[in-house]
């Protein structure tokens, strides 16, 4: 195994945070890897309450007696924000309200997972967390939303925005991940275009997992920005994972522009990662060590 395949010291599977703590979605992308990290992992599945129905998850936060939840479930298949506005704003405005109000009444702490795409990318370096958000489709005015609500009806919570989220579990709302389809398309095509335009931190959601913990250890509340360090191009991670398998198909960059797509991505969305080091000491391990730890699992 090569330098960058190794796990770092930072990605031991054993949970710091000592308190119960609910996941809801336990078993997303996410939310599964967070169940195997935490130390004591309550968790919810869409089957148990649907976060849109306050009385149902209200019941299901009290009767768990968990000090804190994570919110991982969202309406995140981003294309079809675009058509089904109200299902999106459903899920990921109102949902996150009724979780923040009944949190707030039963005194637990709310940790809510956002997005890179609040912002339009015209920055160019690392978002920080006091940046202006502006953000550019129908899925992230609708994520953008629910940190207002979060923000109007909670009372301790914490907001975690990340970016390109790939792991052992693929995306539920999406039937996949980045990772997954570019090993799918690069077996059963001959010639696979990928964009080399939009900047991007894709994050592996074990060391997201990780770093969630770390915070609500911490006692982090407000905005956090967790990404892994360095940033790429979609079509550079593409190259990783075609070199790393061996992929026959030919991969070529095209421009964002020429990919077809009714969302319109931020070009730059790298997070900086600074103000969440700061808090735990704890620092993200670089993009291309997390795609191939992630690589040499599946
Ligand atoms: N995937 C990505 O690239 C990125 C994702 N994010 C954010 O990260 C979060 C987690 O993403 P990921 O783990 O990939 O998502 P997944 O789709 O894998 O997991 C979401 C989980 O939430 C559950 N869920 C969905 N809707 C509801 C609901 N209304 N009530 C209760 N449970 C529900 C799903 O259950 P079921 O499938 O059974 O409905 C599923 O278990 C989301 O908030 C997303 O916006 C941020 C950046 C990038
Ligand atoms: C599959 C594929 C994608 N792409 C491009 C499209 C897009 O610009 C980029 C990533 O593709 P995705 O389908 O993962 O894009 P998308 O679903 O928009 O990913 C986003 O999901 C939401 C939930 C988030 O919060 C974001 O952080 C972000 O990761 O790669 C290609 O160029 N070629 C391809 O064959």
């Amino acid at each position: 195994m090569s330098e960058q395949e190794k796990t770092p010291d930072t990605a031991q599977p054993a949970g710091i945070m000592d308190q119960k703590v609910g996941i809801i979605g336990a078993n997303g992308a996410l939310g599964s890897d967070l169940a195997r990290i935490l130390r004591h992992p309550v968790p919810a599945f869409h089957k148990d309450f649907d976060i849109c129905d306050y009385d149902a998850a209200r019941a299901w936060l009290e009767k768990s007696g968990v000090a804190a939840v994570i919110n991982t479930a969202a309406f995140h298949r981003v294309p079809d924000c675009e058509t089904e506005y109200a299902a999106a704003f459903e899920v990921n405005v109102i949902g996150v309200r009724n979780l923040a109000r009944a949190c707030a009444e039963l005194d637990i702490h709310l940790c809510h997972i956002s997005t890179d795409y609040v912002f339009d990318g015209t920055k160019k370096a690392p978002y920080v967390e006091t940046d202006s958000p502006a953000p550019l489709s129908i899925y992230a005015i609708s994520k953008l939303a629910g940190e207002y609500a979060l923000e109007a009806y909670g009372k301790r919570t914490s907001i975690v925005r990340s970016c390109g989220l790939y792991g052992r579990v693929p995306t539920r709302a999406k039937g996949g991940n980045f990772v997954n389809a570019m090993i799918k398309l690069g077996t059963e095509r001959d010639r696979v275009t990928v964009v080399n335009d939009e900047i991007v931190c894709p994050t592996y959601t074990f060391d997201l997992a990780v770093a969630i913990d770390r915070l609500l250890a911490a006692g982090g509340e407000g905005i956090f920005h967790i990404n892994q360090n360095g940033h790429t191009t979609w079509f550079d991670f593409a190259k990783v994972i075609f070199e790393a398998r061996g992929l026959p198909a030919k991969l070529e960059p095209i421009s964002a522009a020429s990919f077809q797509s009714k969302v319109q991505r931020p070009s730059y969305s790298v997070l900086s990662n600074e103000k969440f080091e700061k808090l735990t000491g704890h620092r993200m391990p670089d993009w291309e060590n997390a795609l191939r730890r992630h690589l040499a699992e599946i």
